[in-house]
């Protein structure tokens, strides 16, 4: 437990820090929750071996704590692994010096950058997110919640959307860059792009509030929502702690984005009963068969989003929501009743067609339409026709 002590400053306070340690034991688990006292002292003559590194008490016990910090922080990884989660969390530091676990295990974890674009916005997000909390810890956040007004109905204005046209439900994004494609609009103006979708027969909006990599912001948020619209709006973040839902609460989301790519299935679940508690519909994401198996096995589940795009390689292709609602999977969705919100890479009538065709009652666009001068009439041609009458 004594890693849990330390875990409480360091920047993986998460939720996932404490799931982790619910997890069946492993044979990780087992060997490092049991052998470290003994590894630690079963080595003395390397520590003696080395002059001025044998610490004083104080600095032993720092040392020891930094050493389970790191070696939990790499239990969590394990475990996510284990559910063929590829994104790892940033590691709280390299191995400590003084470290004397198994070389291999050493090896294979030296990677100290991260490996594609989703882990490295990930691992930024772990430094932001400990940043911000400690500007404003979770208990001042709980103080404005009491007072916030209340959340909209996200799920059910897709439903109402789908039943009035006929036609997938649309999540608008209000996205100023991304990655994968840059700046996608100069003239940016988050309010306005906002109201357009709305004329234009939008049902929820999604705003993007990652500042680094896609150039939006929680102002970005706060100021549509303030701007007298009625879409329920979708806080797109990359949640990897609780702590960003309450925000997203208190800046006005009615829905937040949860990536089976990068949580492991105990914090979907928690973060899922979260998102009930302050009245938030969560959207969960899945791009391949393994994460949607993962999501189906979670209850309390509404919204499944399929993710067209790769979010490691940033490949798209549609033809991917399809795959996932094949067979047993689409039989599983339909006797939950949970909405599929099709994800990424739909430019054409003909393309919302297909993810339709493929049982989709809800899309979630942003480049088709918010690069249109009016992208109110993008939506339009979006659809093939207007959808606002
Ligand atoms: O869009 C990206 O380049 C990207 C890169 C890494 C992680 C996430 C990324 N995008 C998030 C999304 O999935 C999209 O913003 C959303 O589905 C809309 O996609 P599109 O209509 O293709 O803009």
């Amino acid at each position: 437990m004594e890693g849990l002590i330390s875990l409480k400053s360091s920047p993986r306070t998460s939720l996932s820090s404490f799931p982790s340690f619910n997890q069946p034991p492993n044979s990780f688990a087992r060997r490092f929750s049991m052998d470290l006292p003994l590894r630690r002292s079963s080595f003395p003559a390397i520590r003696a071996q080395q002059p001025g590194t044998i610490s004083p008490k104080e600095e032993d016990e720092e040392d020891a704590l930094k050493v389970k910090e790191w070696e939990v922080g790499m239990f969590q990884n394990e475990v996510a692994a284990s559910q063929g989660i590829r994104i790892r969390r940033r590691p709280p530091t390299s191995p400590p010096l003084h470290y004397v676990g198994p070389f291999e295990f050493r090896l294979q974890n030296d990677g100290n950058t991260p490996r594609n674009i989703l882990e490295e916005i990930v691992w930024h997000k772990d430094t932001e997110v400990s940043q911000m909390k400690e500007r404003k810890p979770l208990a001042t956040l709980k103080k404005f919640i009491e007072n916030a007004p209340l959340t909209r109905d996200f799920v059910g204005a897709l439903k109402a959307a789908h039943s009035r046209t006929g036609l997938p439900g649309l999540i608008a994004e209000v996205k100023k860059a991304s990655p994968s494609r840059g700046i996608l609009r100069e003239d940016f103006d988050p309010v306005e792009i906002a109201r357009a979708y709305e004329k234009g027969g939008a049902a929820c909006l999604s705003v993007l509030t990652d500042e680094k990599f896609f150039k939006g912001s929680f102002e970005n948020l706060e100021a549509i929502r303030n701007a007298g619209l009625q879409c329920p709006l979708l806080c797109k973040e990359f949640v990897i702690d609780a702590w960003q839902i309450y925000y997203a609460r208190i800046k006005g989301a009615d829905a937040i984005l949860l990536i089976a790519a990068v949580l492991p299935d105990l914090d979907i679940r928690y973060m899922v009963k979260i998102c009930k508690m302050l009245g938030l519909a969560a959207l969960v994401e899945v791009h391949d068969e393994r994460e949607m198996d993962r999501v189906l096995g979670i209850d309390g589940i509404e919204l499944i989003g399929i993710n067209n795009r790769n979010l490691e390689t940033f490949e798209v292709d549609i033809s991917n929501t399809k795959k996932l609602l094949e067979g047993e999977h689409g039989q599983l969705i339909h006797q939950k009743d949970i909405i599929v919100v099709g994800e990424s890479g739909l430019f054409t009538p003909d393309h919302v067609g297909y993810v339709q065709e493929a049982g989709v009652k809800a899309v979630l666009v942003g480049e088709s339409i918010v690069k249109q001068s009016d992208p109110g009439k993008g939506i339009t041609g979006l659809f093939g026709k207007d959808i606002s009458l």
